[in-house]
């Protein structure tokens, strides 16, 4: 290991799971060793929990790295990453723990491997405060498209709180390098799809009834543009548990796609799930960005290790948005630009580094 080690400090700006899972991501694919400490300061129970800790293990193995500290609660993890590998790998929350987090971990490095990665994930695939997982496989992988990047996913079970017990599938293929990105204008909403659905022992009519809701609203919103939104109960042999919600996604002329999406919750009823959803996705599109606040800051990893300049028009930054760039500015050196507009929406920057991915690897997984 010929980099000095990098201290993190998992305490600044939003002081959560991200800066971990992009450190550590970062950490892998550039081969700097690292310290993370004060692991989620910024939560109310700080430490590694069950998703953050099975993320690590993975982004361990796939790095043929060395990691100390990681076990549950733990708020301090030393990671030395080797050398990236293709191959096969898994990880099971054994919670609702997100398996859209747990790829937003893997996937980074998996990029850079010199063979595909085939993931096995269980966990929660629509859980709160994280992507679902309809949004990882359609938004984020469109924008990873334009960057150059690909996998094929597929949701063989779908895992809710409390439970989890989803299993997603993932073959990641490599790139030789991401190529930067340009996202400036908006365009204009050519379509919106989606799908409403509920799980276990809640009745097909409340999807039925929060699909016709957002078709409706959608449809006022936007006027005439085609919008299909279905509902649906999944089967009982493709989910696991009692769960319902909502996910919305857009695309526009110019090649954009932005989502809005809402869980069911004891005390919201069909028509504030329906609305929730409906109001993110309506706000982000009004908003002129070209990217929704979720994918603002999930984009900064690939725009920090593009070769060349990247430019996208967000809305406001968002606290994630900030940290996620503090953290690439840390590890890659990349200096981002945040140019604000005079309407509110800002322009984020930055010439990435061109990382290359390692042609061959001294053993597979
Ligand atoms: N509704 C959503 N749709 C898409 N992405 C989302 C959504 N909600 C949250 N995210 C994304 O999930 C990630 C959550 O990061 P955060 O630091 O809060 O992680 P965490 O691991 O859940 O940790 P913590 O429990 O410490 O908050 C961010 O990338 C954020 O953009």
């Amino acid at each position: 290991m010929d980099s000095q080690q990098v201290d993190i400090d998992g305490s600044v700006l939003e002081g959560g799971g991200q800066i971990l899972r992009m450190a550590v991501s970062l950490s892998a694919i550039l081969k700097i060793p690292i310290r993370v400490k004060s692991i989620r300061a910024g939560r109310d129970k700080p430490g590694l929990r069950a998703q953050h800790l099975k993320g690590l293990e993975v982004a361990r193995d796939i790095s043929g790295g060395k990691l100390w500290g990681s076990s549950l609660h733990s708020t301090e993890i030393v990671f030395h990453p080797g050398h990236l590998l293709g191959g096969n790998f898994s990880a099971d929350t054994e919670t609702a723990g997100s398996v859209s987090l747990l790829i937003q971990v893997i996937l980074p490095c998996a990029l850079f491997s010199p063979s595909p990665v085939h993931l096995s994930l269980r966990g929660g695939t629509n859980a709160d405060m994280a992507p679902q997982i309809d949004y990882t496989v359609t938004v984020f992988k469109k924008l990873l498209e334009k960057f150059g990047g690909n996998f094929e996913g597929c949701i063989e079970k779908r895992g809710y709180f409390p439970r989890g017990g989803g299993l997603v599938h993932m073959k990641i293929d490599p790139v030789s390098q991401l190529c930067p990105v340009t996202l400036l204008d908006l365009g204009q909403v050519t379509r919106v799809w989606g799908r409403a659905f509920v799980a276990g022992n809640i009745h097909v009519q409340e999807a039925k009834k929060m699909a016709e809701l957002c078709q409706n609203e959608i449809k006022s919103a936007l006027g005439n543009i085609p919008v299909e939104i279905i509902g649906y109960k999944e089967s009982p042999q493709q989910a696991v548990g009692n769960g319902s919600g909502v996910n919305l996604f857009a695309e526009t002329s110019t090649g954009c796609i932005l989502g809005g999406s809402s869980l069911g919750k004891r005390n919201l009823n069909v028509h504030e799930v329906s609305s929730q959803a409906v109001k993110e996705l309506i706000d982000a599109l009004k908003s002129g960005a070209c990217v929704d606040t979720h994918s603002q800051d999930q984009v900064i990893i690939l725009m920090a290790l593009a070769a060349g300049k990247s430019s996208i028009m967000c809305g406001p930054i968002t606290l994630h948005t900030k940290t996620a760039i503090h953290i690439a500015q840390i590890l890659t050196k990349v200096c981002f630009h945040i140019e604000e507009c005079s309407d509110g929406r800002s322009i984020i920057s930055c010439e990435g580094i061109g990382m290359k991915a390692v042609s061959s690897s001294p053993m597979e997984h």
